[in-house]
């Protein structure tokens, strides 16, 4: 996952505020002073601003270091850039979570620390959602980062689709659930930006949870976002341009999650990830009569409205989920007797 700041852009709404206080240090910390009511005080002399932020930050890390306390580490669950997730118990609420560890020492560079920040700031700001991953919590302490969050299933969407392809209702109920979660997003001006079935999880009930929201980014009218961020196969051609972009980005690479639910193979493949570019920058959408002669008209035309290269004409997520195959359940006319 390629990460890029695009500096200055967090917003956060006053209303949020007391859910930041709440939640935790990193958030804290990553409150801009332009969001902070007492930005209409006088300034306080360097020296004893320096000395506050100091002891702030020693009593955040000493709550985190309190707080991380109040869980205990189970077995490892997964493992990513940064940081390492475990199953945990928290015994006051008699709850499983996830919790994700990051040593602070890997976070090298501002971009890496952006990442971590805008992904708790991200899913407190779209909480709640039935479809986006809940943050249960989030903290420090001086060495590690910590992230507290709603439990899922360890197969994500990437294992279920590594099975085989999925049936049209199986599919049309997923990328529906995925669609809802992004129209969310998207009316709040945020893009997640890396849409992928490694990203989609599922929670006891199997409802999809929308994860990771490390490579979010906020938009808005004359807003556009800039920078190669996302992941191969995935992400948008609009993106690998070096172009600036809107949300569409989403609609792109739920469309090629999709084509793979339907088919068991992304659209756009190569040997390295310089042809699996290549071949987005292409985007020459086909439908191999082998694999996709059972799949219906309907799937096949919403997939060409949600993979097309011009996002000016690209579908949006709130557009798709009133698409008649997503309206009809992914059910064929002819299944329907
Ligand atoms: N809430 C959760 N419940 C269950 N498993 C989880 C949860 N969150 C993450 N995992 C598992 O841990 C793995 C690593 O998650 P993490 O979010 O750290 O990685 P990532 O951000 O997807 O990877 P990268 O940073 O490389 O993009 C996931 O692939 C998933 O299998």
């Amino acid at each position: 996952m390629e990460c890029v700041l695009d500096g200055g852009k967090q917003q956060q709404r006053y209303s949020d505020l007391h859910v930041l206080t709440n939640i935790g240090t990193i958030i804290l910390e990553v409150l801009s002073l332009d969001q902070c009511p007492c930005k209409t005080r006088p300034p306080l002399p360097f020296k004893t601003r320096n000395l506050l932020k100091t002891k702030q930050k020693m009593q955040r890390e000493e709550a985190g270091a309190h707080k991380k306390q109040q869980y205990q580490v189970l077995e490892e669950i997964g493992r990513g850039k940064f940081g390492t997730v475990f199953r945990c118990f928290h015994p006051s609420s008699n709850q499983f979570y996830a919790l994700k560890l990051i040593h602070n020492r890997l976070l090298t560079d501002a971009a890496d620390r952006h990442c971590l920040e805008i992904e708790a700031k991200a899913m407190i700001f779209l909480s709640p959602h039935p479809n986006i991953l809940k943050i249960i919590d989030a903290f420090q302490d001086g060495e590690t980062s910590t992230i507290v969050l709603q439990l899922c299933q360890p197969r994500t969407l990437f294992d279920r689709i590594a099975d085989g392809p999925l049936l049209e209702p199986h599919a049309a109920s997923l990328i529906k659930q995925l669609l809802e979660a992004l129209t969310h997003c998207h009316a709040l001006a945020l893009a997640h930006r890396d849409i992928k079935p490694e990203n989609l999880l599922f929670d006891d009930g199997n409802n999809l949870k929308l994860s990771d929201f490390g490579s979010a980014e906020w938009f808005g009218e004359g807003r556009p976002m800039s920078g190669v961020v996302g992941s191969p196969y995935y992400v948008a051609p609009e993106v690998l341009m070096g172009r600036e972009y809107d949300e569409k980005v989403d609609v792109w690479s739920s469309g090629v999650i999709l084509y793979a639910m339907l088919s068991g193979f992304p659209p756009f493949y190569g040997d390295s990830a310089a042809q699996i570019f290549e071949a987005v920058l292409r985007a020459n959408l086909r439908f191999p009569t082998t694999i996709f002669r059972s799949v219906s008209a309907p799937a096949k035309d919403l997939l060409r409205k949600m993979i097309c290269r011009d996002p000016s004409r690209r579908i949006s997520a709130h557009q798709a989920l009133r698409h008649p195959w997503i309206l009809s359940g992914g059910v064929k006319s002819g299944d329907l007797s």
